[in-house]
């Protein structure tokens, strides 16, 4: 058995039809313990995508959660929202092989989604391709990721590279 996640969704309007039914769908699977709905709920909120990105990071940032979905018309606000909070790692991903290498390779907590450019059943696909995916901290990956960490944390990334 694969170990189990707690999962934040969000979206703004653009994501939020897509954003219910993966929000569902994790629900529906057993790997996944919980499932946060940080909205936006309805039509009516009229939060955007920045919003929700920074929010949905934020809790993953915390320890709040172990992952977010998160959804928009293209994918590519979110990830950038999201890539704002220190400590996590955001992208927008709508095949399987970038989906697998964003938590093998980057070590992404977040996936981001354009409900305008991927079809709901593909979507679904691949949320559920990357509940069974970890990443590998002894793999050759991590010291790479580790130089972007200590950027980030205002270290000297620089000398991570000899
Ligand atoms: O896709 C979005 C942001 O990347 C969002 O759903 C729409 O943003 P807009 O084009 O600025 O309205």
């Amino acid at each position: 058995m694969s170990r189990t996640w707690r999962i934040v969704v969000g979206a703004d309007d653009a994501g939020l039809q897509l954003k219910d039914l993966l929000a569902d769908t994790l629900r529906a699977d057993g790997r996944v313990e919980v499932v946060t709905n940080v909205g936006v709920h309805d039509t009516a909120d009229d939060r955007v995508y920045p919003d929700v990105g920074l929010a949905a990071a934020e809790a993953v940032a915390r320890g709040d959660a172990d992952r977010a979905v998160l959804v928009c018309g293209t994918g590519i606000g979110m990830a950038i929202a999201a890539n704002k909070v220190t400590g996590v790692r955001a992208t927008v991903a709508h095949d399987s092989y970038s989906v697998q290498r964003s938590v093998l390779s980057n070590d992404c907590q977040v996936l981001t989604l354009g409900a305008r450019v991927v079809g709901p059943e593909l979507a679904r696909l691949l949320v559920s391709e990357w509940l069974g995916l970890e990443f590998d901290a002894g793999s050759a990956s991590a010291r790479k990721v580790a130089i972007i960490s200590e950027f980030e944390t205002g270290g000297d990334a620089a000398n991570m590279c000899s």
